[in-house]
């Protein structure tokens, strides 16, 4: 018998995607399933994920889901993996982004819209649907961020129908977000008073829904053993590293894996030109479209990329800084992102000062990120902090050499070029330390400097290529986690 797992989140891929979770949470079915896991992912009912339902046949309803009516309905991801969708209208049908408005303003009920959720999450896990006259029961959930963390709460204050509780997972993919609200939501979340302690959803006399599920879930997991530690500190702990030390050994680090049907270089659609390591001469063709793409010179001086959310996390104020100077050591430029006004404003004034060296896209565009990851020659990624990082891992499967502040998940997949790991021959990428002009600047230079010598590109090249980033090995760690929590 397959163990039963309920994963838990507002995006996958490819129905909702605001950035790596959505990635994550698609991939994860896939992953377990070798593993003797069966993982249903719960989503939410925004427009585009009811749309891409074929028959929409309510498997359970709710007059009331913290006083809204709602209905659970069944689909299939596009991998064929079990997907249930909560369809209430009255808080996912609507204009603008899964988290915000049109205008980049947060929804005023997001409290509601993601305890529904986790409460809907809770009742499926605990045996809501029936299926000829028998509870269909999960073996564990696992939810993932601040927008399902509450299901923790909900599974250890509120069971479904009183019945002993379902383990549960909360994987935290970015503890920047921590879900917070002020205490006058906490009366309409339905759960009892003992819940509003220290130990459980109180924080900083408010609702902490990311704090909550940390306190309460069996098991937490961090997206990359750096991260894990990280979080430790207040560094990166963000007001609750100490909470995350008071888990001890109930907080794990696993690191992401990519979809290696979506993000490979030897089938990926989104190419002007496949290839491999073996017939890596063919990816010139991508580059050459990049060019094109972006209104870069036709040339062969390096070509770097940068494909994120553009924010103080990313470092993305400090690569302003320093695009003088990547231009003035012969570099150029291709990006795309979109975030922070004041960044695009600053990056459009670097475009217009390097006309053919710097080309900016503003907006979200997933074929373009293929294009860039096949046809430029290194990626940045100047985090401040980064859980897991999952642009440097699509650059390392397609040949596009990681360039990398020394943090969370980038510490752990990339190898610095240093002399020594030049010698050994495991080199994959460029790490720096401290996201500041300085280290960022000589990390371009270095990378540069790299490029011109061209054998030893191409061999830190071939290396990058050939590292497993695939799920195979963070299946396995997630199954067996879920094997000792159910055990
Ligand atoms: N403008 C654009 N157009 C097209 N595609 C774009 C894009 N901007 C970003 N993307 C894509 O969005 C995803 C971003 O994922 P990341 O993991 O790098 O960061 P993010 O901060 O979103 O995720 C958080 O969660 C993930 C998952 O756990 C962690 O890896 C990460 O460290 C953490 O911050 C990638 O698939 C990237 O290609």
């Amino acid at each position: 018998m397959p163990l039963k797992v309920l994963s838990v989140a507002s995006e996958a891929v490819p129905l909702v995607k605001t950035g790596g979770l959505a990635d994550v949470v698609g991939a994860l079915p896939g992953a377990l399933e070798p593993h003797g896991v069966e993982l249903t992912t719960l989503l939410p009912g925004y427009p585009a994920v009811m749309q891409s339902l074929k028959r929409a046949r309510a498997l359970h309803t709710w007059d009331s889901l913290l006083g809204t009516p709602a209905r659970l309905v069944a689909g299939k991801l596009d991998s064929g993996h079990p997907l249930l969708v909560l369809d209430a209208p009255a808080l996912f049908i609507r204009e603008g982004a899964p988290y915000a408005d049109a205008a980049g303003q947060d929804w005023g009920d997001n409290w509601q819209r993601f305890s529904a959720l986790s409460r809907a999450a809770a009742d499926i896990a605990g045996g809501a649907i029936v299926k000829r006259g028998k509870a269909q029961r999960f073996d564990l959930v696992h939810a993932h961020d601040w927008q399902a963390a509450m299901t923790a709460a909900y599974l250890r204050f509120a069971p479904f129908g009183g019945e002993a509780a379902v383990p549960s997972i909360v994987t935290i993919h970015n503890m920047a977000f921590q879900g917070w609200f002020g205490r006058e939501v906490f009366p309409r979340l339905g759960l009892p008073p003992a819940a509003w302690s220290m130990d459980a959803v109180e924080y900083h006399g408010g609702v902490g829904m990311l704090k909550a599920g940390i306190a309460c879930a069996d098991a937490v997991t961090a997206v990359s053993p750096t991260y894990a530690r990280e979080i430790r500190s207040s560094a990166f702990g963000m007001g609750l590293e100490g909470l995350i030390v008071a888990r001890g050994n109930a907080v794990h680090g696993i690191l992401n894996g990519i979809d290696t049907d979506l993000w490979n270089p030897a089938s990926d659609p989104a190419l002007a030109a496949c290839y491999s390591h073996r017939t890596i001469e063919r990816r010139i063709a991508n580059k050459r479209a990049l060019e094109a793409e972006f209104g870069l010179n036709e040339d062969d001086s390096p070509l770097f990329v940068v494909i994120s959310r553009l924010t103080w996390q990313k470092g993305m104020d400090v690569l302003l800084e320093v695009l003088d100077h990547l231009v003035g050591i012969g570099g150029r430029l291709a990006l795309l992102g979109s975030g922070d006004h004041l960044m695009e404003r600053g990056l459009h004034e670097a475009a217009a000062r390097h006309p053919g060296r710097i080309g900016i896209r503003i907006g979200y565009n997933e074929d373009l990120s293929h294009l860039m990851q096949g046809g430029g020659d290194a990626i940045l990624l100047p985090s401040r902090f980064e859980p897991c990082g999952l642009t440097q891992l699509y650059g390392l499967a397609y040949g596009c050499l990681p360039v990398v502040s020394r943090t969370g998940g980038l510490a752990d997949t990339v190898i610095d070029a240093n002399p020594a790991a030049l010698a050994a021959g495991c080199a994959t990428g460029v790490q720096f330390d401290g996201v500041t002009y300085d280290a960022l600047a000589a990390a371009l230079t270095r990378t540069v400097a790299l490029y011109h010598q061209h054998e030893t590109w191409a061999r830190i090249r071939k290396n990058a290529m050939k590292c497993d980033f695939s799920w195979k090995a963070s299946g396995k760690a997630y199954a067996d986690l879920y094997r000792a929590l159910t055990a």
